[in-house]
């Protein structure tokens, strides 16, 4: 049979349609392109049409005639989400880390102290590739049973050049294995070692003269990320890797102002980063920047959630003209979730994001932070056919009944890859 595919009367089909060559900003990220009892057809993996099922009919008859049917009756149907920030390559778990914030311990004097980020490093070091794999795929598996697509995959635990590869070649095969698609960042400025905690400066060069060239020549990444924060990468030292990056055609992404304010925002801006990620404590001075410099802001909200912080205060990121994507940020120590649907919780509940919003936020917008809405985070003529099909009436109740997996099937390039909640082999 053909690849095709036809997915019959959804209550909401929601297309998010319009924004693929600019991302969705101010009243616009509301704008989700809802058609009630749609349709949308898909052949060799591309939508040909969306519609009503009468429209569609008119001119495609014989090719539903040939079509798998998914009847979506009762149901929404949304483009495939997109997660746009991502560590999930990594081995190992944190769940002692979690007791001692439990009991007090702040996030970051664990990871001083040699834990933390240092922790996973040190497990991510000694597993084999195979057992990376292994542990990666079964978090990639959850992820797509929750209506993830594709995400964005850094490296950053392994910290040697040696490691670093190893993960990412890790994330080049799971690319080529897995039902989701994975877009890798090099992330090679994530923690300073502990050997070089005295020297700094020491580890930067080895990013820039020795891991940044090898990973593009390897083609092993399209971005460069880096954690700016206090006691990690100073905003210069940060400006330095990303400038060096984009030499290397990485384009900049940024781990900005998480735990203080301390100029991430604006380092984002000034290299014109794709996007600027976490943001917790922006400065208003920050987002101003990054809104004028159309530097998308990729908000965490499960790391809030987690770390039991502020959020990031993303109406005031909407207002001021910021494009805004949401992520699970999905790591072993600050956000070890992989359910975006919860993370969509969060941005209503606490960062007063509108059920619409928090929809173009992990599609479309989300797309644009990867630099994939070419392709993806939209239901339109010419895009991949990537769907999610929600067990919910309308998609208010995706925001109502929160902390729940209301995924239902999942269309990965026009095949169906999960159904009734379970995976296809
Ligand atoms: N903040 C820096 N990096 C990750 C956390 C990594 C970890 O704790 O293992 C983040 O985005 O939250
Ligand atoms: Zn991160």
């Amino acid at each position: 049979m053909p690849n095709v595919l036809y997915i019959n009367n959804a209550a909401e089909l929601i297309t998010v349609k319009g924004y693929s060559d600019i991302p969705a900003k101010k009243a616009a990220m509301s704008e989700i392109g809802i058609i009630k009892n749609g349709s949308v057809l898909s052949k060799g993996g591309k939508i040909i049409a969306v519609g009503t099922d009468e429209e569609i009919r008119k001119e495609h008859q014989d090719l539903i005639d040939q079509a798998e049917i998914v009847d979506a009756t009762g149901r929404i149907v949304t483009p495939g989400l997109v997660d746009p920030h991502t560590h999930i390559v990594y081995a190992g778990t944190r769940e002692n880390e979690y007791a001692m914030r439990l009991d007090g311990k702040a996030y970051m004097d664990i990871m001083n102290a040699g834990g933390g980020i240092h922790a996973t490093t040190r497990a991510t070091q000694q597993a084999t590739s195979a057992e990376l794999y292994e542990q990666s795929k079964n978090r990639l598996d959850k992820m797509l049973l929750n209506g993830i697509t594709t995400i964005e995959a850094k490296s950053g635990y392994g910290l040697t050049t040696e490691h670093e590869l190893k993960q990412l070649e890790v994330a080049k095969k799971l690319n080529k294995d897995h039902q989701i698609d994975l877009i890798s960042t090099f992330m090679g400025a994530h923690a300073v070692p502990m050997d070089y905690k005295d020297n700094p400066e020491v580890f930067v060069d080895i990013v820039i003269n020795e891991m940044l060239p090898v990973v593009a020549e390897k083609n092993l990444a399209v971005f460069n990320d880096v954690f700016c924060e206090r006691g990690v990468f100073t905003p210069e030292q940060s400006r330095r890797i990303l400038e060096a990056g984009k030499k290397h055609g990485l384009k900049p992404k940024i781990h900005a102002d998480e735990i203080e304010p301390y100029g991430g925002s604006e380092t984002a801006a000034e290299v014109n980063a794709i996007s600027a990620d976490h943001l917790l404590r922006a400065s208003d001075k920050g987002i101003q920047m990054m809104a004028e410099n159309d530097v998308i802001g990729v908000l965490l909200p499960g790391t809030a959630f987690f770390l039991m912080a502020e959020y990031a205060e993303a109406r005031k990121m909407i207002d001021s003209g910021m494009a805004v994507a949401l992520s699970t940020d999905a790591n072993p120590g600050s956000s070890p979730t992989l359910s975006l649907q919860f993370i969509m919780n969060l941005g209503c509940l606490e960062m007063g994001m509108n059920p619409k919003e928090v929809i173009t936020a992990t599609t479309i917008n989300a797309a644009h932070a990867i630099d994939a809405a070419d392709r993806i985070g939209s239901i339109e003529v010419g895009k991949d056919a990537d769907f999610t099909m929600f067990d919910v009436k309308n998609h208010l109740m995706l925001s109502y009944q929160y902390g729940m997996n209301h995924a239902h099937t999942v269309v990965k390039k026009g095949k169906v890859v999960v159904a009734d909640g379970h995976i296809i082999k």
